[in-house]
């Protein structure tokens, strides 16, 4: 066995409130996030957006501290892993390549070549897959493969995703027995997986399996933590006004209240990591409207982060990975057709998703504008002297 590497993929976040903006840039430029008929209208539609929507979100990362934790948990989870496979017998260097925002996923395997790796498992940290996440992740790296004669001698596996592996749902269980033990009525409390949800034609349209790997997780972790509470599952972080899966979190939550639920215990499920979804959006925004809808008490379940059971399970399937047969991009779930997610179908007034996109449409009227005046030498801007 020549040199190993470990790429763990994730999505990545804004350090400090400046990298706000560049950080949504970055993601609504992604295809996978937003698909668009025109792949020339992605640029200047993600700026758009980034520029409606960044100080709304500087706000919600403000009540975290300023900027969000991925980074510094998903490098201990590196460091922890790398550790782990030592104590294993198996030398590897763990590396993270983040979607949208520093250490790039380009950062990464600029080293993993310094390095000289020969052999390489390519682990997202998202246990369910989506082409919105580890798909997206995984076609990034497909294209740069294609274009890097060095990469290609690397010889590489993918792990799709990997939810129903019992290490995983071990450690998911024991952090929710933990939770309800600290209850004073545990078998009252009602478990509330919240998962993050995609827009619905991602399923429906183009094949992804996210809804599907979610409902299954979420069984086996029930059956897993082997208890007589009832359950839940909702989709929650909806962006835009089309139709995201559903049941929505901010729906769902205040129905159990009608429903006469009083104890709820949140779940995160689609995240190994704290981040701005459990931190602010559950632990804030969710707690308020339980608490308005008449939940009487409100607890949330810590994301996985450096759980001594999660990470010697992620280590176990480096070890299992490196044992089969390479799994290659070419054979992972891609979007069977473009499908479009913006615009959205009714208008809203204020700042809203709604007037995002109006405001994304009207630039786009402009630029079409000012190019057919920079061809044609015709137009308003002619006539005022600006060109
Ligand atoms: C607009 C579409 C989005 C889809 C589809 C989506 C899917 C998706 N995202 C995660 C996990 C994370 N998302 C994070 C941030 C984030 N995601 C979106 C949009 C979509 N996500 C936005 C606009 C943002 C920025 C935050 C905001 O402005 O609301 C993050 C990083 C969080 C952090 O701490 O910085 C993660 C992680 C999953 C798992 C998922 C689909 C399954
Ligand atoms: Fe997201």
């Amino acid at each position: 066995m020549g040199r190993v590497g470990v790429l763990l993929l994730n999505l990545g976040g804004p350090e400090q409130l400046e990298d706000v903006r560049p950080f949504l840039y970055n993601l609504f430029s992604d295809p996978e996030i937003i698909r668009l008929p025109f792949t020339w209208l992605q640029k200047p539609l993600a700026w758009m957006i980034a520029t409606m929507r960044h100080t709304k979100s500087q706000e919600n990362y403000k009540e975290i501290g300023g900027g969000s934790p991925l980074r510094r948990i998903t490098e201990e989870q590196a460091v922890a892993l790398e550790e782990k496979l030592g104590e294993k017998g198996n030398n590897a260097q763990v590396y993270v390549g983040m979607r949208y925002w520093h250490p790039f996923t380009e950062e990464a395997l600029a080293k993993i070549k310094r390095d000289r790796i020969d052999e390489l498992v390519i682990l997202p940290l998202y246990p369910q897959f989506s082409i919105s996440t580890s798909g997206s992740s995984f076609r990034l790296l497909e294209r740069i493969w294609e274009d890097d004669p060095e990469l290609q001698k690397i010889d590489y596996t993918v792990v799709p995703s990997w939810y129903q592996r019992s290490g995983y749902l071990q450690a998911m269980a024991q952090l929710i027995a933990q939770e309800l033990d600290h209850c004073p009525n545990p078998d009252q409390v009602h478990i509330f997986f919240s998962a993050h949800g995609v827009p619905l034609k991602y399923v429906e349209e183009a094949g992804d399996p996210y809804q599907a790997e979610i409902e299954r997780c979420t069984e086996l972790i029930m059956k897993t933590l082997n208890r007589p509470n009832p359950h839940t599952l909702a989709y929650q972080s909806r962006v835009g006004p089309v139709e995201w899966l559903k049941p929505y979190t901010e729906e769902a939550i205040p129905e159990l209240a009608q429903q006469g639920v009083e104890d709820l215990l949140v779940v995160p499920i689609s995240f190994v990591s704290e981040h701005i979804e459990t931190l602010q959006e559950i632990d804030m925004e969710y707690r308020e409207l339980a608490e308005e809808s008449g939940i009487k008490n409100f607890y949330r379940v810590p994301a996985l982060n450096t759980h001594p059971v999660f990470i010697n399970d992620l280590a176990d399937m480096v070890v299992e990975a490196l044992e089969s047969p390479s799994v290659h991009f070419s054979e992972v779930v891609r979007p069977s057709k473009r499908v479009k997610m913006y615009p959205q179908e009714r208008w809203e007034w204020g700042m809203t998703t709604a007037a995002e996109v109006w405001n994304g449409r009207l630039a786009m009227i402009g630029i079409v504008a000012v190019i057919v005046e920079l061809i044609t030498g015709q137009g308003p801007l002619h006539f005022i002297g600006l060109l």
